[in-house]
């Protein structure tokens, strides 16, 4: 199994490109089955969980063909199978993006229940549900999700409970090609879910509102293909961004968008970082050992949840106190207990990480448990003193692009073993 050796205290300097964003990515590309022409898509990012929506649309019958090494031509004609086995969905969440699509285009799906990971539960009942209020018969029998319906979904009015990012994705990805007028209320706002919505406008769909909490789409009976270019990664922008601010650095991420990064910048600059942006990049200098910041995570534009872990990093080594309170994942703190084996201090308190930050943290063997998890130990990596390895690294490779190459680039002391 590969593992990530890093000798910390080098500063991170110089410019960094950031890659297409995962959360878009997926859900895009489960989306390019709804079209009856080929799609062209861009600035995908060369993720794990790529190749696995890759292989899932492949055994449905959608074949793709790499166009370069972030690009893909992808054909939807060629559906015949309805089916997303457990084999894949259990590696990858985001393949339940499939259900909405593939149940408006074919009137039926079947597809396995995600289950549980190490962040939390993670129902899917508000996916269920909304489909169900456009007309699907849903049963949920021996682990997999079976919906059918006849004819074509209906438009429909839905509230949703809660705001839940793909859960927003799946119905408005549906309703596209549903008989008449759907409305998502209380969507999310996230800026992949707008994303997704351009994208389906780039097809022909007539999606209205995302971005808000309100979203308005006008069904059609087809899509037609197109090109498009997936937004950049603003989790990858802010894990680096912190990883700078971590090892007193300097650093210029490029090809990146600071208007989705408003929350992330505010803790930043708080945090003792100096920023400065333009329209597609964001530069920050360190100037002083980093201050602590309390943050709650929450629905954008709040404070992501995708980017606490790399801030409990950066706390773990502030000068003083701070917290971090995880209100969106039960169970979204895997990686304090590893970061205290490097020599953190830092309290669990129900949905709390309180940290009194230490000058130094020290290299240590740590284990990965999830994605952004292993970000933040690759973060206390740069930062501690000695070797840190880092295991279980598929867990990082689901959602980094050449993590280990950037941050060699930027000047840090990181290497892939076998
Ligand atoms: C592929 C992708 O885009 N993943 C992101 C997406 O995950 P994902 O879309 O799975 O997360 P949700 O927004 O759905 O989850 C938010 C909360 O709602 C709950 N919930 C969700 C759906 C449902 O049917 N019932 C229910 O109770 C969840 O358990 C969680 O407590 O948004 C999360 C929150 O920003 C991010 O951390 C993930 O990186
Ligand atoms: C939790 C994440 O992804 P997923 O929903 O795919 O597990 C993430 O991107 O941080």
């Amino acid at each position: 199994m590969q593992k990530l050796v890093i000798c910390g205290g080098n500063p991170l300097h110089g410019e960094v490109v950031i890659s297409g964003a995962k959360n878009a990515a997926l859900p895009i590309l489960m989306a390019a089955l709804l079209p009856s022409e080929d799609v062209q898509l861009d600035n995908v990012p060369a993720l794990q969980d790529v190749r696995t929506s890759l292989k899932l649309l492949s055994e449905l019958g959608v074949t793709s063909e790499s166009l370069g090494p972030n690009s893909y031509l992808i054909k939807p004609q060629g559906i015949n199978h309805h089916v997303a086995s457990y084999d894949l969905v259990k590696t990858m969440r985001a393949s339940i993006l499939v259900l909405g699509p593939l149940l408006a285009k074919f009137g039926q799906a079947q597809v396995s229940l995600p289950g549980g990971c190490a962040i939390g539960a993670r129902p899917v009942n508000l996916h269920i549900e909304g489909l169900r209020q456009m007309g699907a018969d849903i049963t949920v029998e021996n682990g997999y999700i079976n919906a059918k319906v006849d004819g074509r979904l209906r438009g429909a009015t839905i509230l949703m409970d809660m705001v839940s990012v793909t859960g927003t994705e799946n119905l408005m990805a549906a309703a596209t090609l549903a008989d008449g007028v759907t409305i998502i209320e209380n969507a999310a706002r996230e800026p992949e879910v707008e994303d997704l919505a351009n994208f389906l406008n780039s097809m022909g769909a007539d999606v209205r509102g995302a971005g808000t909490d309100t979203i308005t789409v006008y069904g059609k009976e087809k899509l037609h293909g197109g090109t498009y270019r997936v937004q950049p990664d603003r989790i990858e922008t802010g894990t680096f961004l912190v990883a700078a601010l971590a090892t007193g650095g300097d650093v210029t991420c490029r090809n990146t968008d600071p208007s989705m990064l408003d929350a992330v910048m505010k803790k930043l600059t708080e945090a003792g970082a100096t920023i400065t942006k333009g329209d597609d990049w964001i530069r920050i200098q360190a100037a002083e050992r980093p201050r602590p910041v309390n943050i709650i995570t929450a629905p954008h534009p709040a404070f992501p949840t995708d980017m606490q872990a790399q801030f409990c990093a950066l706390n773990a080594i502030a000068d003083g106190a701070g917290w971090v309170r995880e209100t969106i994942f039960e169970n979204r703190f895997m990686h304090v207990p590893e970061l205290r084996r490097m020599g953190a201090n830092i309290e669990l308190e129900g949905n709390t990480a309180i940290s009194k930050g230490v000058k130094q943290l020290t290299g240590a063997h740590v284990m990965c448990t999830d994605l952004r998890a292993s970000a933040s130990l690759v973060i206390a990596g740069l930062v501690a003193q000695g070797e840190t390895v880092v295991e279980r690294i598929y867990h990082i490779d689901r959602g980094y692009e050449a993590i280990e190459k950037k941050l060699s680039a930027l000047g840090a002391d990181i290497k892939r073993v076998s």
